[in-house]
């Protein structure tokens, strides 16, 4: 008899499971009527699903005056699986992956002959960065989430894939600690420490700026891409927060601080054209750490964790980087939106890689100028 009862129970448990559990087509349905994702009566309508070894993407027609919404980003929750949203030409496309991302991906030393980096895989294959199309990139995210190794992934690829042409100036404003152990690479025109080094750093950037800019008048160039130009100079800021000046200094101490935002301003500005490309990193992204100027134009936008949705929506445009969990996971948005494994690269690599373009001469002896500026 017990066992009787036993097996009807079972049969029961697999009826109620089969009949009450809702599948991923059913949970997208029902998120859009819970989270108001609707027009009146009427709610978006799958038109068409498609398998593929990776994914299933569901593809619905929208109700006039449905537009993309931050609110479906809770479907990656309500179905715990990774899913990417576009929305296009009216459109709405639900892509639910079958895998999670890597949670650690090592970096593979593959050169490109172009200016691009991986800067990261999604679901299906390594996404690439290319400087060329988007010359300037802000990066942001919480403490030990991956922002100073992304920098030197950025930075051992180029150097890696452009030993002759690619040119730094790094502002370390960690002290110099992350990126002094790499001055004497040839391609490393300075590495500045602190803001008074990087106002002199910055001065050599606009110096050079100004040289190149009278070059390509005289040859009536107008951008390094229609050019036979193969130089890059990149200038990397790790951590922009510290070009913050602290309340307590008074007008004149807090001058080289306001003058080093300035002149990054005007260098995301006007520079991209004549191949000056900046990349501007910072743990804490608000108007005062993340110039608007610098964000404006910043076509790539990369964000780690951060802590709240307004963090997030300061460093992407929208809400995400404070749900994401893993070290090395990133929203990286330019045209469109990635979420992405960064890969990572360590300091011994590095040193290990490029040892063969350390040099004892030039840039890297640590003399500086000592320029006297005046702010516009
Ligand atoms: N892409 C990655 N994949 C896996 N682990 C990573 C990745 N990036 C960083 N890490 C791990 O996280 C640690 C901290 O990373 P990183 O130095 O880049 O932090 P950060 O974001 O620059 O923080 P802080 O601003 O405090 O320096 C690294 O030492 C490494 O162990």
């Amino acid at each position: 008899m017990e066992t009787i009862i036993g097996a009807g129970l079972s049969a029961f448990v697999i009826y109620a499971a089969s009949k009450w559990s809702k599948n991923d087509k059913e949970k997208i349905q029902h998120t859009f009527q819970n989270i108001g994702y609707t027009v009146g009566d009427h709610e978006p309508k799958l038109f068409k699903k498609h398998k593929s070894d990776t994914y299933t993407l569901y593809s619905y027609h929208v109700p006039y005056g449905l537009i993309d919404d931050d609110k479906l980003n809770v479907l990656e929750k309500t179905l715990n699986k990774p899913v990417s949203v576009s929305f296009a030409k009216g459109k709405l496309h639900i892509k639910v992956y079958k895998n999670n991302l890597p949670r650690r991906l090592k970096y593979n030393w593959q050169p490109t002959n172009d200016w691009t980096i991986p800067i990261g895989q999604n679901h299906s294959k390594t996404m690439l960065h290319s400087f060329d199309e988007i010359p300037h990139m802000t990066i942001a995210g919480m403490t030990r989430h991956g922002k100073t190794a992304l920098l030197k992934l950025i930075f051992s690829h180029l150097i890696h894939s452009h030993p002759d042409d690619a040119e730094f100036y790094i502002i370390d404003l960690k002290g110099g600690l992350e990126f002094s152990k790499y001055e004497k690479l040839k391609q490393v025109k300075q590495v500045a420490s602190d803001v008074s080094e990087a106002q002199d750093t910055i001065l050599d950037v606009l110096k050079s700026i100004e040289g190149d800019y009278t070059y390509f008048r005289q040859n009536g160039y107008t951008n390094i891409l229609d050019t036979n130009i193969s130089k890059r100079k990149f200038i990397i800021v790790d951590e922009g927060a510290q070009l913050v000046p602290p309340s307590h200094l008074d007008k004149d101490e807090k001058k080289p601080y306001k003058y080093c935002q300035y002149a990054l301003s005007e260098i995301a500005r006007i520079s991209g054209a004549l191949g000056y490309r900046l990349i501007f990193a910072t743990q804490y992204p608000t108007s005062d750490t993340l110039p608007r100027e610098i964000k404006q134009n910043a076509d790539a936008k990369i964000t780690f964790r951060l802590p709240t949705e307004v963090a997030s929506r300061v460093a992407i445009d929208e809400q995400g980087a404070e749900d994401i969990e893993q070290v090395g996971r990133a929203i990286y948005r330019s045209t469109h939106k990635e979420t992405l494994q960064v890969p990572y690269v360590s300091d011994n690599e590095i040193l290990e890689r490029l040892s063969d373009y350390v040099s004892t001469t030039g840039a890297q002896t640590g003399e500086r100028r000592t320029n006297t500026i005046e702010i516009g």
